[in-house]
């Protein structure tokens, strides 16, 4: 047995165990302790892990599990909470330029401790038949877009779970997102979404809410877009191309450490 040093992190309620391993020691590979240090019973509790590692040419890279004990692709809410991380362990001061799993990232921390993202460009949205909308953040989003008041009683679980093993996305998954248009537009834009990897619902989802945004922008939004999620609220900021692109896309919103402490693995 030792004794493995863990910080806690959550953004918008998208919570992940943050291990400092810039030395390297944390074996990648090792599914099932990912899995355990992630498990809210047995272990510390996260819908995700991320390992804080050194780069040679960025102030750091970010290395994002799901819960489920898998390498997953970016991860926008943990990506806040790394950059605070980094913060926190004097890595950083409040700009940066890191490595997450879909390329290099910069972000910045403002006054008030909020965390803004770029995220990378994202090219073309996909109406996908009878389902919803597609587009790649980073990570896989199918957006939903529902009717007035629908959202509060979605049963997101079953709803997502049955897009998500459908024949379409069963064998890579997919991310996804029941999105309620406000009715006036000082409103945010209301979100919950299913996560891969968690195969469940989760509080806020950071790509998930970039998505939306995005996809939104086709139905009368502009930048910077309010969102809603059920841990708190993020914005999206956005540049659209002519060409259906966006770029400087920006995530921003809360990210916050909640403790610390050392676990027997
Ligand atoms: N919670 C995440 C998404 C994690 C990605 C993931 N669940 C997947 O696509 O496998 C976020 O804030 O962007």
């Amino acid at each position: 047995m030792t004794a493995l040093t863990f910080h806690k992190y959550q953004g918008t309620g998208n919570d992940f165990v943050m291990l400092d391993d810039r030395a390297q020691q944390f074996d990648e590979h090792d599914s099932r302790l990912v899995r355990h240090l992630c498990d809210r019973r047995l272990g510390i509790g996260a819908d995700g892990l991320i390992l804080l590692r050194n780069h040679a040419e960025y102030d750091f890279e970010m290395v994002y599990f799901n819960a489920d004990g898998f390498v997953g692709s970016m991860c926008g809410n943990g990506g806040r909470c790394t950059v605070a991380f980094a913060k926190h362990l004097g890595v950083i001061q409040d700009k940066t330029r890191f490595l997450a799993a879909d390329g290099p990232h910069e972000a910045h921390v403002d006054a008030q401790g909020l965390v803004h993202l770029r995220m990378q460009d994202v090219h073309g949205q996909q109406e996908v038949e009878g389902q919803g909308i597609f587009l790649d953040t980073g990570s896989p989003h199918l957006i939903r877009f529902m009717p007035t008041s629908s959202l509060v009683d979605l049963n997101v679980f079953a709803e997502g779970r049955a897009v998500r093993y459908s024949e379409l996305f069963r064998e890579k998954g997919t991310n996804v997102n029941f999105v309620e248009t406000p009715v006036a537009a000082d409103q945010p834009w209301q979100v919950r979404t299913y996560e891969r990897g968690v195969e469940d619902e989760t509080m806020s989802c950071g790509t998930g809410v970039t998505a939306v945004a995005l996809a939104a922008s086709r139905r009368g939004a502009s930048s910077p877009v309010h969102l809603r999620t059920r841990g708190g609220d993020l914005h999206v900021a956005f540049e659209a191309r002519p060409d259906g692109s966006f770029t400087n896309v920006y995530l921003s919103g809360p990210a916050q450490r909640v403790f610390g402490g050392t676990i027997e693995v």
